[in-house]
């Protein structure tokens, strides 16, 4: 199988050449790698020289293109070479093309039945989903699958990674940046708190801290909406949550998801709390035993304090492929009424593992 690579040295392009080098895909394919700026430059692996990502014959080559390269590419790309006539398989990280009707969205330990079923008819187009999204599905999985999941509220805590590589340097620049304002009363033992924060804050403020790509600062503060403004005083970021769970799991009834989601500065995992309520009210121990068995991958943390501050974190879960899930409780509201705290890499299970995964669904055909 021919396997062309485009976006492979980008930041969720360089997470899925790792994992496909540590579960050795690449001796199952022949890979080919594609460049839009590097074009004849060597390829990673020794495979040959970069080919041009624009080039329609070259693509046309491939029996599978795997791309991370981003929106305007798949929008530039993916239409011409179809209308060139080309039957390969078209895998895509990027959101252009997920809610198209011949399109699906993979994520296989959650929606395996759903992929069969489209490639058994003949699809092509199979993207990631949104990273919030699929890190939700890998953790709740368990009551989706047992159909008693009536609606779910998540409200997010989104890391930098999620707006790109800059903006995880720039979070850190404006880490340095607060601390360096205030470096000389920190030292100091006897300064007073409320100077410190009277200075870190004039900071925040005066723009002088690097935000060129964020906007403001996220250091020191938050950021109350990811992406464009959608419609109803949604953000698209919280409009996907409804549209893609719905399309992932294939559901007859639309199962309400709405949420907000928020930008925090963690590096590159995203948190989210979620209330759930239940189609009818089940044991706590029931609850928990199916979010544990759905799937390899997810893992049901104790509602202890000590449990949840050990392995519920970004600091805890960062380049991991678990999903833990906590926080899992009745709420006072009732009893149909369940909260959850979730915390997964969104480099990993939301971007580059589902792709690498549907490669290898391909090679099983
Ligand atoms: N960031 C995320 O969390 C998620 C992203 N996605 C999707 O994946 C797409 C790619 O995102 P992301 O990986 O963050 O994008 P990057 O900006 O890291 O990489 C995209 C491309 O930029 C080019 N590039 C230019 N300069 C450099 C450099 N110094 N280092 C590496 N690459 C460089 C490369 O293309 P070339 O070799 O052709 O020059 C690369 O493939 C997004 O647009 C989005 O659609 C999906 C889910 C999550
Ligand atoms: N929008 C996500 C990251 C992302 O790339 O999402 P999508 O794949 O849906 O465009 C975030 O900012 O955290």
């Amino acid at each position: 199988m021919k396997v062309g690579f485009v976006g492979w040295r980008g930041m969720v392009g360089s997470v899925l050449m790792q994992r496909m080098q540590q579960e050795n895909d690449f001796a199952a394919i022949e890979p080919v790698f594609f460049s839009t700026s590097q074009v004849g430059g060597d390829a990673p692996l020794g495979a040959g020289t970069l080919k041009d990502a624009n080039d329609l014959a070259a693509l046309k080559q491939l029996d599978v293109v795997v791309t991370c390269q981003g929106g305007d590419y798949t929008k530039a790309v993916h239409g011409p070479l179809r209308q060139s006539g080309w039957q390969g398989y078209w895998i895509d990280a990027a959101s252009t093309l997920r809610m198209e009707s011949d399109a699906v969205i993979i994520l296989d330990p959650v929606n395996r039945q759903v992929i069969d079923k489209a490639l058994a008819a003949g699809g092509k187009d199979f993207i990631g989903g949104n990273c919030t999204v699929s890190l939700m599905l890998m953790a709740l999985g368990g009551l989706f699958r047992a159909d008693l999941v009536k609606w779910v509220s998540s409200m997010t805590y989104q890391a930098a990674s999620g707006a790109g590589a800059p903006n995880m340097r720039e979070l850190l620049a404006q880490m340095g940046g607060l601390h360096a304002s205030v470096a000389g009363l920190l030292a100091d033992p006897a300064s007073a708190i409320l100077e410190i924060d009277r200075q870190v804050t004039e900071r925040l403020r005066d723009g002088s801290l690097p935000q060129k790509e964020f906007g403001f600062p996220l250091a020191g503060s938050l950021l109350p909406w990811i992406d464009r403004e959608v419609e109803d005083g949604q953000s698209r970021e919280e409009w996907k949550g409804f549209v893609e769970t719905n399309k992932i799991l294939g559901t007859r009834e639309p199962i309400p998801v709405d949420g907000l989601c928020v930008r925090v500065g963690a590096m590159r995992c995203h948190s989210q709390a979620l209330t759930i309520k239940l189609k009818k009210d089940v044991p706590l121990a029931d609850i928990e035993a199916l979010l544990a068995a759905d799937n390899d991958w997810v893992k049901l943390v104790p509602n202890t304090k000590a449990d949840s501050l050990a392995q519920l974190t970004p600091a805890a879960v960062s380049g991991s492929l678990a999903v833990p899930v906590g926080r899992v409780r009745k709420m006072k509201m009732g009893p149909k009424f369940v909260s959850a705290f979730t915390c997964g890499d969104q480099l990993l299970w939301g971007a580059a593992e589902p792709l690498r995964r549907m490669v290898r669904i391909l090679l099983e055909r």
